[in-house]
């Protein structure tokens, strides 16, 4: 079986050269209807969300679509030592370039505490069926999910997802509850098909 990194590589061509295409939008599309459309998302009042890069599921149109209906989006700040906090993002929070590339609120914006935080949206390059997950290989994820007790979804485009998965896992890797795909749920929850 590949390493991790493997397939990390091979997905991050993949999505560099779809990035911003009708296919990948349309496959979008489908999944934000069917997370909006979930219980899971209509029982959240603050859901973590991430700003996402050209390449990695799009969640610009979650984060408008939480904030029309009064839901609290927060978004991660990376801390030393890979750990990770998550800041309440409006029109007005003030974003820096980290040096790996992404935006995350001011140093000076308070964090909110986990505990508070009823959906997590995990961002990621592949997802297996069962829950499997492969990111961008910081491990800040894995350290933050160890101990959050929130909800956590995926949301994976046909080319993100994996029936099997073909690498080898990473004792800190942590399973995903909620896998969800064009077709439905997958993920360790075992509702499995079901709407959540
Ligand atoms: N949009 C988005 N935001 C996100 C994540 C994400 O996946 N997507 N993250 C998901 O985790 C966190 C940041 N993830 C990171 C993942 C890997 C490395 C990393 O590999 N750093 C290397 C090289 C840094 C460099 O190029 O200078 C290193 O620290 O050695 C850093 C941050 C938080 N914010
Ligand atoms: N809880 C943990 N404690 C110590 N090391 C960890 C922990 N979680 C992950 N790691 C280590 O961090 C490194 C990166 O992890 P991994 O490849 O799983 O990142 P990832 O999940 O793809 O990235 P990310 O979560 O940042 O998107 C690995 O070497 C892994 O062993």
């Amino acid at each position: 079986m590949p390493l991790k990194e493997e397939v990390r590589r091979q997905q991050a061509a993949i999505f560099s050269e779809l990035a911003d295409s009708w296919e990948q939008k349309q496959a979008e599309i489908i999944i934000y209807q069917k997370l909006i459309n979930s219980n899971l998302w209509q029982n959240a009042k603050t859901i973590g969300l991430t700003l996402s890069n050209p390449g990695e599921f799009d969640t610009q149109p979650l984060i408008g679509l939480a904030n029309a209906v009064g839901k609290r989006v927060v978004v991660p700040r990376t801390r030393p030592a890979r750990k990770m906090d998550f800041c309440q993002l409006t029109p007005q929070t003030p974003l820096v370039l980290t040096k790996f590339g992404v935006y995350e609120p001011d140093e000076q914006i308070a964090a909110v505490n986990k505990e508070q935080i009823d959906l997590l949206v995990v961002p990621g390059l592949a997802f297996s069926a069962a829950g499997d997950r492969i990111g961008f290989g910081g491990g800040f994820y894995d350290r933050f999910l160890a101990d959050y007790r929130g909800i956590v979804v995926s949301c994976a485009e046909p080319k993100r997802f994996f029936a099997e998965k073909n690498w080898a896992s990473e004792d800190t890797d942590q399973l995903i509850a909620n896998v969800l795909t064009v077709s439905g749920w997958f993920g360790t929850n075992s509702q499995r098909g079901e709407k959540r």
